[in-house]
């Protein structure tokens, strides 16, 4: 969502000469996020993003694209990718495959209300369900192997404390790990700003470049560790709002349950050290913002605390 490809005017008339989406007559960078390159674009027919993926490659992009329209095509809160003249949604810009889909309403939030969490809860297991009939080859990147080879990227650059955390987490991690939780498709990365809400109610759900096939606790995990912090401290009121959002839909098993705290702990350690490899990365950007590792890390701290009360 940073700025890594840059287009001129010339290149975007170009490429949206191949869609029946009308001309171009405005666009500009999309500044938020880390992974790929984002423009809006307006053109005489409507509004669109235009997204440049930076590292995947069209073949590991098939199936999430798919997955969109398939979303995108049957709820509205989904950005649904066009296909051009050709029928292909995925095309090549400045060596980029590229993507565009329809631009949603509304403004991604900073501080959510206990109602927005509780949306997003219900949203999320609605995801989950629509899904339910899917398989889908992307194997999970949160389970413990995964964290581990984000681990091994940036152990050398770690203080001798955190390491002693993360190696002490691995090893409770590997040890609780649950294969019988429920589980299917997951979203793998709904924070803040990857949806949208419009005069208070959710209007979309944005980047499915993280879904892949895990426990579905997983991807609530994930979501509740970024909309149920403030200020760096985990507001569990939010926690339970978004709970019992999801439950209105799909109520938890009592494993899942048993395994939700162990979740936040996987969750917070892995989006620390995958915010720790970006930053070790330096990925040059013309437009950035740097997410900070270490919110993570006290998040796991606070997780392994509640633990233990
Ligand atoms: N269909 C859309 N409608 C409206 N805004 C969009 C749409 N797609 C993307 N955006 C905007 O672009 C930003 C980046 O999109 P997205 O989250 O998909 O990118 P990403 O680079 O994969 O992000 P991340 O670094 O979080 O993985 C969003 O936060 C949103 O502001
Ligand atoms: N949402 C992630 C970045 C994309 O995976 C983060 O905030 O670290």
């Amino acid at each position: 969502m940073s700025v890594y490809t840059s287009v001129t005017p010339e290149q975007l008339d170009a490429f949206f000469g191949a869609y029946d989406l009308g001309q171009v007559v405005d666009y500009a960078g999309i500044p938020d996020g880390i992974a790929n390159s984002h423009y809006a674009v307006a053109t005489t027919q409507g509004d669109y993003v235009l997204t440049l993926f930076e590292a995947q490659n069209g073949e590991e992009l098939t199936p999430v694209i798919g997955l969109m329209q398939r979303l995108g095509t049957r709820n509205p809160l989904y950005p649904n990718p066009q296909a051009d003249k050709q029928n292909r949604l995925l095309l090549n810009l400045n060596g980029k495959p590229t993507l565009v889909c329809k631009r949603l309403a509304g403004r991604s939030i900073v501080s959510p209300t206990l109602d927005q969490c509780r949306q997003i809860g219900t949203q999320l297991a609605r995801l989950h369900l629509d899904t339910r009939d899917c398989t889908f080859p992307i194997a999970s990147h949160h389970d413990v192997l995964s964290i581990k080879a984000l681990f091994e990227q940036v152990e050398n650059q770690l203080s001798a404390g955190d390491r002693e955390l993360i190696l002490s987490e691995l090893q409770f991690q590997s040890e609780h790990e649950q294969q019988a939780l429920p589980g299917g498709v997951i979203h793998g990365d709904l924070f803040r700003d990857n949806a949208l809400f419009a005069d208070g109610q959710i209007s979309g759900i944005l980047d499915f470049y993280s879904a892949c096939s895990d426990h579905w606790l997983r991807d609530i995990a994930v979501c509740a560790n970024d909309w149920c912090r403030d200020y760096g401290i985990f507001n569990t009121q939010k926690l339970t709002a978004l709970l019992s959002g999801y439950e209105t839909l799909r109520p938890l098993s009592a494993i899942e349950h048993q395994h939700c705290n162990r979740m936040l702990r996987a969750a917070s350690l892995r989006f620390w050290l995958s915010r720790l490899v970006h930053h070790y990365s330096n990925r040059p950007a013309a437009l950035s913002q740097p997410k900070d590792p270490f919110v993570f890390k006290d998040l796991l701290v606070q997780h392994r605390h509640a633990a233990h009360a």
